[in-house]
């Protein structure tokens, strides 16, 4: 199994480089040359197999030699062994035909953990075989940050650093990033928006001095292990409503197009997904788009779903080299136009993401409301971009074909939020009680690549 780039120009990687390079270095995203397909009797023999053993086969096509079996199933194990749910990841029913997917019971409380947890016993297994060190940086709206600093705290042949926007997350989120001792671990609070963030991160990794200079590493959905890892529960969750006997249609909470891609690989893969819905928030991007709107940028206006507050959406790349059949020179001129403003998209490539992808928006009072009513309804507390997600599934979904809605994090990363709208205050587990007395650890910096380069040089342990 091989792995190109989106522009075109790097050269094809194999699973384990591609997973420690992170951004190719023309830029572009790493996407499998080839989708492997599953057939319909090896989907249908997960219905009743534990999560891991579905993970195993839904991803064992796409690492190739770099893992011998008994070595990947036992990475698989050690990733999820720590979840809170004994099915990892459960379905629960709102009403007849909507199911939620609970993906917030990993040790950070979002859906990051299912990819991270796996990720950093990936890095672990390849870096100490190869004796090699990484320093990793990655870019937060909340949540993959503080499952990165969870997967990869203390651990001696990493150095992590987060940078997050400064006072656009919340409380909890930014604790679980500032509060961890282990030396490894940095949270760097920085002036802008996420999206700045994620420019700064990817602007490291075209600094070729900087990033061969310091061995840079990306855990950010820029990397594909994290969208690997997030097929699998998409397999898990349709094959036990009744797939590939049937067709499921998805809901997704979306802000870099990772989840929801992860979604459209497992449809390429063979798992019969009728619809797969993209919910975006206030900052609506792309549901403007795949109305045929264009991609067009415009300020980034916080939201009671900070998770979601993205406009530069990364993986959406990944979605246009597809739409565009895999011509990494049109990809390249795309994203060159979105660095000026945005691009729009051609006719064709429109009817092929049309015909994959459907969308909707959620307005904060939306959003609100949803809170409250399926509380009142379902006895379920949503966080604020699970309740996105189930907004838009109820207007977008069709009698026949069952909906599940991803529930990306727990109510209590988003306590005020979820207060306001419920007056009900979700507490966090038993084993965070402390999280509020812990001693916070984090250094502002300001939306500057050489500041940024500089501080992590100087704090890489050697
Ligand atoms: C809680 C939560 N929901 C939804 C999303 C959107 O997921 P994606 O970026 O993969 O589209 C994120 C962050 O990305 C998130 O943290
Ligand atoms: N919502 C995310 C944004 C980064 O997304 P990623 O999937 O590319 O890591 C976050 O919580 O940081």
């Amino acid at each position: 199994m091989k792995y190109i780039s989106t522009r075109g120009k790097a050269p094809a990687l194999s699973f384990e480089d591609a997973m420690l390079s992170g951004l190719a270095r023309d830029g572009g995203l790493y996407v499998p040359e080839v989708i492997p397909t599953l057939d319909h009797a090896t989907i249908a023999a997960m219905e009743g197999q534990s999560y891991e053993e579905i993970a195993f086969t839904v991803m064992r096509p796409f690492v190739g030699d770099t893992f011998s079996d008994d070595d990947f199933k036992a990475i698989i194990a050690k990733a999820y062994a720590g979840f809170g749910h004994d099915a990892r990841a459960p379905l629960v029913q709102l009403d007849q035909g909507h199911f939620l997917l609970e993906l917030f019971h990993g040790p950070t409380l979002a859906f990051k953990d299912f990819a991270m947890q796996l990720i950093g016993q990936l890095f672990q297994t390849a870096l100490s075989r190869r004796n090699e060190r990484v320093t990793i940086v990655g870019a937060t709206s909340g949540d993959t940050g503080s499952a990165a600093i969870e997967a990869f705290r203390g651990l001696d042949n990493v150095d992590v650093f987060i940078l997050y926007p400064h006072g656009r997350i919340s409380e909890v989120q930014r604790r679980q990033m500032t509060t961890p001792t282990e030396d490894n671990v940095h949270a760097l609070a920085m002036d802008g928006d996420f999206d700045a963030c994620q420019a700064r991160l990817k602007d490291m990794f075209n600094d070729f001095d900087f990033r061969d200079g310091v061995r840079l590493a990306g855990v950010n959905s820029i990397n594909w292990a994290r969208v690997l890892a997030q097929v699998v529960y998409y397999f898990s969750s349709a094959v036990s409503l009744g797939a590939p006997h049937r067709k499921i249609s998805f809901t997704v909470p979306t802000g870099n197009f990772g989840d929801i891609f992860a979604g459209y690989i497992a449809k390429q893969m063979g798992l019969p997904i009728d619809r797969l819905v993209v919910a975006t928030n206030q900052n609506d991007i792309l549901d403007r788009c795949l109305k045929g709107k264009g991609y067009h940028k415009g300020d980034t206006v916080p939201s009671i779903s900070p998770s979601m507050d993205i406009q530069v959406s990364s993986n959406f790349e990944r979605a246009l080299f597809d739409a565009y059949d895999r011509d990494g020179a049109a990809v390249a001129q795309l994203m060159d136009e979105l660095k000026a403003g945005g691009f729009d998209v051609s006719q064709g490539a429109m009817q092929v993401l049309q015909s994959h992808y459907d969308s909707g928006r959620a307005s904060e009072e939306d959003t609100r409301a949803t809170i409250k009513a399926a509380l009142a309804s379902t006895g379920e507390l949503l966080c604020p971009h699970s309740a996105i997600g189930v907004k838009v599934a109820e207007e977008q979904r069709v009698t026949g074909t069952p909906m599940i809605t991803l529930a990306t994090a727990h109510p209590a990363k988003f306590p005020a939020a979820v207060e306001a709208a419920s007056d009900v205050h979700p507490p966090l587990p038993p084993r965070m009680d402390d999280l509020y007395d812990r001693s916070e650890r984090v250094t502002r910096v300001p939306d500057n690549l050489d500041a940024l380069m500089d501080h992590i040089r100087k704090n890489i342990r050697s």
